[in-house]
């Protein structure tokens, strides 16, 4: 049995069919990502596997199981338990999606003590380990700080720290380096593969850059107006598929003296 299997899943936004008929299976500590042109469903697709879709969002059609469990069907108490714990999601730019009028320390300390019966102090030190383990030296000065007082890059760690905190089997991740210079972004992704490396976390990024999708990705996802449109091991989409439409990505990463950087 997978981790995660999605089988046959359209998903609407009101009326408006926006993902249709898309299957996708995620093994244990496997990391997938998922390409495709803006606006093609990435997003929509790890957001229903979250049970987070935005508005009029709903699945109109198929399933969706982690570890046995059908994730359509669960109550929003039982979602409560498994966010955090089991499934977890980083955003983008995390700084964006934390309080700027609050210290980082007193939302990470919020958010370990919605998620377990542990003091203040408990939680603030645990912040402060998470923080240090994604490489942010000086946790507790972290914690101090207001989120506009770092980089994009200390953010997005202290994001990744967030969604680390109970080590979930399954870490979902949109666009998350999209948002930082180029050193930064390689830095983060070492970090994802690490954790993958250290926990056994299964991955699924979706991105823009296929250079990224390439490095991480045991398979990859490529989709196309809400439909996934080709679908395989890495080495398979990089060299062998015979899919247009993988093939004018791939056309689209630049070369370097002959050579194909992804
Ligand atoms: N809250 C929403 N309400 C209605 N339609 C939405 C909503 N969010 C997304 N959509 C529509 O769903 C489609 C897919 O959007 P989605 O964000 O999943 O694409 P994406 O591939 O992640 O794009 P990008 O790479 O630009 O982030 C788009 O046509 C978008 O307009």
């Amino acid at each position: 049995m997978s981790l995660l299997e999605i089988k046959n899943v359209d998903i609407s936004y009101g009326k408006n069919l926006t993902v249709k008929n898309c299957s996708l299976n995620l093994e244990k500590g496997e990391i997938c990502s998922i390409v495709g042109e803006s606006g093609s469903g990435k997003t929509t697709v790890i957001r229903a596997v979250m049970g987070l879709l935005p508005g009029a969002g709903r699945v109109s059609a198929g399933d969706i199981t982690y570890d046995g469990i059908d994730l359509l069907k669960l109550t929003h108490k039982e979602w409560r338990k498994l966010r955090g714990h089991d499934v977890s999601m980083i955003f983008q730019d995390s700084g964006a999606m934390m309080n700027q009028t609050r210290l980082i320390g007193d939302s990470y300390v919020e958010y370990i003590m919605t998620h377990e019966d542990i003091s203040r102090k408990d939680a603030w030190a645990k912040g402060v380990e998470m923080i240090e383990r994604m490489r942010l030296p000086d946790g507790d000065r972290v914690m101090r700080s207001y989120p506009f007082q770092l980089s994009g890059g200390q953010r997005q760690r202290v994001g990744i720290a967030m969604g680390m905190t109970y080590q979930p089997k399954l870490l979902l991740a949109d666009e998350p380096t999209s948002a930082l210079d180029v050193t930064t972004q390689a830095q983060i992704v070492r970090q994802f593969m690490e954790l993958r490396d250290e926990y056994g976390t299964s991955i699924i990024i979706v991105t823009h850059n296929l250079g990224v999708a390439a490095y991480m990705g045991d398979k990859i996802v490529v989709m196309k107006r809400g439909e996934v449109v080709d679908q395989g091991e890495r080495e398979y989409i990089l060299h062998q598929s015979t899919n247009p439409y993988t093939k004018l990505l791939l056309d689209a990463v630049p070369t370097l003296g002959g050579k194909r950087y992804v």
